[in-house]
């Protein structure tokens, strides 16, 4: 883990050493994406079932490829009734955040004889990504379908990697019925995510393809943008800490660790203005590492994109977290309200001692997929907004237009678009 003092660096070679992780930074994993994506989009299945082998150990056929109901019938089985408790009650506060994202078509008449507006629709057909390789994210289920279902999405096309014995986890499954999803595919990294952006002869093509995953995921996702949309780049998990010196090092350590833990290129960082702290929190991440089972990805991840920033101010704290844009970003200061409005760039904001990033990873109701690499600079986090589309309405009787046709021919000739002209003209040529 780097100890870094922010007299040591300007901003930015503070920004660099730290922070190596703008969306162009993965050339050796673009290549691999790049030749898997036309593999898919050329041999489909076949594909599939290669990379199922290569990288996941498992082999499929055109009959195991999808979820079947005796599987899903199988999962429940096997899962504890209170995790299914749990999983419902998560999906309800997740449902109500997300109800209030709802936007609604609009119409406004004018007394002329116009009517403008805006008709909302859902997007007919999504699909989803939930991540199932060093881990498995039963979670990301309900955060990637239930602002689907709020839209009213008509179709829902899951994809998520199986294990060796071509099963997938049985808490994915359970999750994925309670959410409705409407079918499942037993694939995972960007070949599943070719497969939904081109279709196969058994994984059918949609429109937009939503969720987190590794970074083959995310830069399949960005490979595969403007063939389908796609909500955001939201790969290997981030967490940056703002924190003074009344902080709890416990639990500072124990948040960067939640999110370290999920990816050897996951990232945290703590920034704080307090030396004493940040010792504290160094000493803290060697003793909770001990106890920990993912040891080994902690370490390299901490290694390779963890530090601990001592800098001048909180105000400096602001600024650097700004730069580098973090997934997560927790305040943990006297007055974090004080220090909210600075903030210009991150996915998710948690404010205070008790507020824990892995509330919002489970929990609170807030969506947990979220930009990262600095996306969070322009991209937001999943949300109903993802899974609608507007068209614009335009609806004028003839005296309406008339008011407006002497402008439209005038605009029309100025452009030298004389047939638009023309549309106005041919209408009011009688008069
Ligand atoms: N940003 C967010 O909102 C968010 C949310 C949840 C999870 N995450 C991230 O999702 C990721 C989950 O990663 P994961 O690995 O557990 O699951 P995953 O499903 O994202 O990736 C597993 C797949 O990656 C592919 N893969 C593995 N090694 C490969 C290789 N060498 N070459 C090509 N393909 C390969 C395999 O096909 C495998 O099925 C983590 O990075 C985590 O931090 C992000
Ligand atoms: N922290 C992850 C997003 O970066 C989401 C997650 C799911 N499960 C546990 N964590
Ligand atoms: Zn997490």
């Amino acid at each position: 883990m780097r100890y870094i003092s922010y007299s040591d660096c300007s901003d930015n070679e503070l920004y660099k050493m730290l922070f190596d992780r703008a969306p162009d930074n993965y050339g050796k994993y673009e290549q691999i994406v790049a030749s898997i994506v036309d593999n898919v989009k050329n041999n489909g299945d076949k594909a599939i079932f290669e990379y199922g082998e290569k990288f996941d150990n498992v082999k499929l056929d055109e009959k195991s490829l999808k979820v079947t109901k005796e599987e899903i019938d199988e999962a429940y089985e096997q899962v504890d009734e209170e995790l299914v408790e749990i999983i419902r009650r998560s999906k309800k506060r997740v449902k109500e955040y997300h109800e209030k994202q709802k936007k609604y078509s609009w119409f406004d008449s004018c007394d002329s004889g116009s009517i403008m507006g805006q008709k909302v629709t859902p997007i007919e057909k999504v699909g989803v990504y939930v991540p199932g390789g060093k881990a498995v994210y039963p979670s990301s289920v309900i955060m990637n379908v239930m602002p689907a279902k709020v839209a009213e999405v008509e179709q829902i096309v899951m994809v998520t990697p199986p294990d060796k014995d071509g099963k997938v986890n049985p808490v994915t499954l359970v999750a994925a019925n309670e959410c409705g999803v409407d079918e499942i595919y037993k694939v995972g990294g960007a070949q599943a995510v070719a497969a939904l952006a081109f279709g196969t002869e058994t994984i059918p093509k949609v429109y937009k393809i939503v969720g987190p995953g590794n970074i083959f995921v995310a830069l399949a996702k960005k490979a595969v943008y403007g063939h389908v949309s796609i909500d955001s780049i939201a790969g290997p998990s981030e967490v940056l800490v703002i924190a003074d010196e009344s902080a709890n090092p416990k639990y500072v350590a124990a948040d960067l660790l939640s999110q370290a833990e999920h990816d050897e290129l996951a990232s945290a960082i703590l920034v704080t203005d307090s030396d004493v702290l940040g010792k504290e929190v160094e000493k803290e991440l060697i003793r909770q590492t001990d106890y920990l089972s993912r040891k080994d990805i902690l370490e390299k991840s901490l290694n390779d994109f963890g530090a601990i920033v001592v800098v001048k101010s909180i105000d400096d704290a602001v600024k650097l977290s700004n730069m580098v844009a973090p997934e997560h970003l927790e305040i943990c200061t006297k007055e974090p309200f004080m220090v909210l409005p600075k903030i210009k760039n991150a996915g998710a904001i948690f404010l205070g001692n008790y507020s824990p990033e892995p509330l919002g990873d489970y929990m609170a109701g807030p969506n947990h997929v979220l930009p990262t690499n600095g996306t969070a600079k322009f991209f937001s986090p999943l949300s109903v907004d993802d899974f609608i589309k507007k068209s614009s309405i335009i609806s004028f009787d003839r005296e309406a237009l008339g008011e407006l046709q002497e402008d439209i021919i005038k605009f029309a000739n100025a452009e030298k678009l004389t047939a638009h002209a023309n549309s106005i003209k041919v209408r009011f040529e009688n008069d």
